[in-house]
């Protein structure tokens, strides 16, 4: 499973949690505006926003998982298992997208969430696989720039793009049931809960935090939805950078995955194998790996951008903990 947020304080951050039960040797990956990108089926381009992002780089080719142009619009593809149907063939006059070429496909060209609408509402996502050895990913995706974001799904009967007024994407169900079910929490509040029980009892406010029982805690994509939910909406942050690179890794962390808690038998367990908050004004981006607490940072604009190759950063794994005496 993952988590997907976008979050905006004095500039605007986009990132995920990445939950997998192994790697697929995924680093963060600096695409220039000159790379080659090969579409399967589409024109091929030469010209292309700059990208930052993780990425798996397969044959030469980054295949991102999430990323950010140099607009400062951003995407992530989240699991979509038995929901996410592609398609054989491209709709008459539309393009034929694979679902591994979405990101560099509408980041490579769109600069803010109209441009990446219009975009997407053109292409349909086909099933060719990349190569024998990877499979074809299910998935969905939430793109965002400073104005807001939105969910594109692509399922049996074609595909959908939802505004997404919270700016949250997790897994299943699909993404208008996901945005229902928070009609179930509305009682909740971060403040003091009135009560409401019954009238004569006076029951007690025993403890802080009483107003978001009820709020789930597992580790299910619509609990966690709610979870990330409340947490981004009542989450209170100054203007600095690191305080709002700080806030958010905490934010994605109400909902991360502690190795154990999701057991997938044979001694597999589903872990948050790394977060990401990419500023997404200034194309730095920042992760954090399960191992290794400690934020690590690649600055798209220290990179050349007008090149043509692109530039990737192996994830520092270990964790680097501060001697004090
Ligand atoms: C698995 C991840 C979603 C995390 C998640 O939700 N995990 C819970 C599984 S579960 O829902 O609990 O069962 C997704 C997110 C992005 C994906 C890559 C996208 C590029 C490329 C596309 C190719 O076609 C296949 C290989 C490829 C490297 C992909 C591998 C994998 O698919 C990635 C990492």
């Amino acid at each position: 499973m993952c988590t997907a947020i976008s979050y905006q304080t004095k500039d605007h951050y986009f990132g995920r949690n990445l939950d997998l039960e192994i790697s697929f040797g995924e680093s963060v990956v600096v695409t220039p505006r000159h790379y080659h990108w090969h579409f399967r089926e589409a024109a091929d381009r030469d010209d292309s926003y700059a990208i930052i992002g993780m990425a798996t780089v397969e044959e030469g080719m980054p295949l991102y998982y999430d990323g950010t142009n140099e607009k400062g619009l951003s995407m992530a593809g989240l699991n979509f298992a038995g929901n996410a149907h592609y398609f054989s063939q491209a709709e008459a006059g539309k393009n034929g997208i694979a679902s591994f070429e979405m990101i560099p496909w509408v980041l490579g060209q769109c600069a803010d969430l109209d441009e990446a609408k219009a975009c997407i509402e053109n292409l349909t996502v086909l099933d060719t696989r990349f190569n024998d050895r990877l499979p074809v990913s299910t998935l969905h995706w939430l793109v965002a720039d400073p104005s807001g974001a939105f969910v594109v799904e692509s399922v049996a009967d074609g595909l959908h793009i939802y505004d997404d007024p919270v700016g949250a994407l997790t897994n299943n169900p699909p993404f208008p049931t996901q945005l229902f079910g928070l009609n179930n929490y509305r009682q909740l509040t971060a403040g003091v809960p009135e009560n409401h029980f019954a009238k004569g009892l006076d029951l007690d406010l025993y403890s802080r935090g009483m107003g978001a029982i009820g709020l789930p805690g597992d580790l299910s994509s619509a609990s966690r939805f709610a979870k990330v939910v409340f947490t981004k909406l009542n989450s209170k942050c100054g203007s600095r950078e690191e305080e709002s690179v700080s806030q958010f890794f905490h934010i994605l962390g109400s909902v991360e995955q502690q190795r154990g808690c999701c057991d997938l038998g044979n001694d597999q367990y589903e872990y948050t194998i790394y977060s990401s908050c990419c500023n997404t004004d200034t194309g730095v981006y920042y992760y954090k790996t399960y191992d290794n607490s400690r934020i690590t940072k690649v600055d798209m604009h220290r990179e050349d951008l007008d090149g043509d190759k692109w530039q990737s950063y192996p994830l520092l794994m270990g964790e680097d903990i501060q001697a004090q005496n």
